[in-house]
């Protein structure tokens, strides 16, 4: 089909686009159009303008902070995936990133495009819950920053406000000790997941002191496996992770789908959320 007709913004500067989106309540941000061309080619979405915001390099890039590492909005799956700054200070980022799609959508779709988009099937948005990640949004009244628990708001919709950007992502340096691992159930291999798990589990005296637990496609927005993450506080060795991990699905209302029903999907989850677990604390 061909896409209802709109015009078309190329931002100069963020203040630009700010400015554009601020004018008009129907604009919509244009980043690496992986999702978005799809649904306007589906009809499924018809903004008035397109802002672009493909040509601004305050918005690319991944920067080594103190105690944090800030990816722009606009880098790529591939940057990121590739950065030596994200495989060492936060590398469950770069593990979930290898896994979206095929390098073509790695090379044009971008970090910040994943997490505004607000699909609870995308890989990073799981990633930056379980992070704790601080999502910074720019709009003509300013900047603000907020955390990754409270961005995302239901299926495809997000705390952004219709006249903000996402200007980037903070995440945080967990430190020693952690060790991560992203698993990702899918029926293709570059396809999008039936559902993932993204885990960061950090040991000391040799059992786990904390996990925490990020659940790909398991509601209309990405989740957080509390329950999981609670009982596996104070496991000791490999074979009580298991057990530990057969709540993984609570709190979950899982979507039945082309590809799983809801209780396929919550048998996933236990059995993914295990074996991520496993990995992250260096006992796969
Ligand atoms: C064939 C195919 C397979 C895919 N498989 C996977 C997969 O396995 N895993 C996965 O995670 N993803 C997958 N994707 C999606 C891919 O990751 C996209 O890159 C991503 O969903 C959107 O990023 P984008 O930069 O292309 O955003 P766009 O398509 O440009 O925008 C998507 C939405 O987000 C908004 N938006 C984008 N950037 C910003 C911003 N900075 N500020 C405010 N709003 C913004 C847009 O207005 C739009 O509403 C797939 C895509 C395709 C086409």
């Amino acid at each position: 089909m061909i896409p209802a007709q709109f015009d078309y913004v190329r931002a100069g500067s963020v203040e630009e686009a700010c400015q554009a989106l601020a004018a008009d309540e129907d604009a919509k941000v244009l980043a690496g159009g992986q999702s978005l061309l799809p649904l306007l080619r589906l009809r499924l979405a018809y903004p008035s303008t397109l802002v672009d915001i493909g040509r601004l390099p305050e918005l690319s890039g991944v920067h080594d902070r103190d105690d944090h590492v800030y990816i722009g909005a606009m880098t790529t799956h591939d940057e990121v995936l590739r950065s030596p700054v994200v495989n060492g200070a936060c590398p469950l980022v770069a593990l979930a990133a290898a896994t979206v799609a095929d390098p073509a959508v790695r090379h044009r779709g971008t970090f910040g495009g994943s997490l505004a988009h607000g699909d609870p099937a995308g890989d990073l948005p799981a990633v930056v819950l379980a992070l704790d990640a601080v999502l910074v949004a720019r709009s003509a009244r300013g900047e603000r920053e907020i955390p990754a628990a409270e961005f995302f708001a239901d299926y495809l919709e997000t705390a952004l406000a219709p006249d903000e950007i996402l200007a980037g992502v903070r995440i945080p340096k967990l430190g020693p000790g952690w060790g991560y691992h992203y698993e990702k159930f899918h029926r293709t291999a570059q396809a999008w997941a039936v559902v993932g798990v993204a885990a960061a589990v950090k040991r000391s005296n040799g059992g786990i002191e904390e996990a925490r637990i990020g659940l790909t496609n398991m509601g209309a927005t990405p989740v957080r496996a509390r329950a999981a993450e609670a009982a596996l506080r104070g496991v000791e060795a490999a074979d009580q992770v298991r057990g530990a991990c057969e709540e993984a699905d609570a709190d979950t209302s899982p979507p039945a789908d082309l590809h799983a029903q809801p209780d396929y999907r919550r048998h996933l989850a236990r059995v993914l959320t295990h074996r991520a677990v496993r990995t992250a604390a260096g006992w796969g």
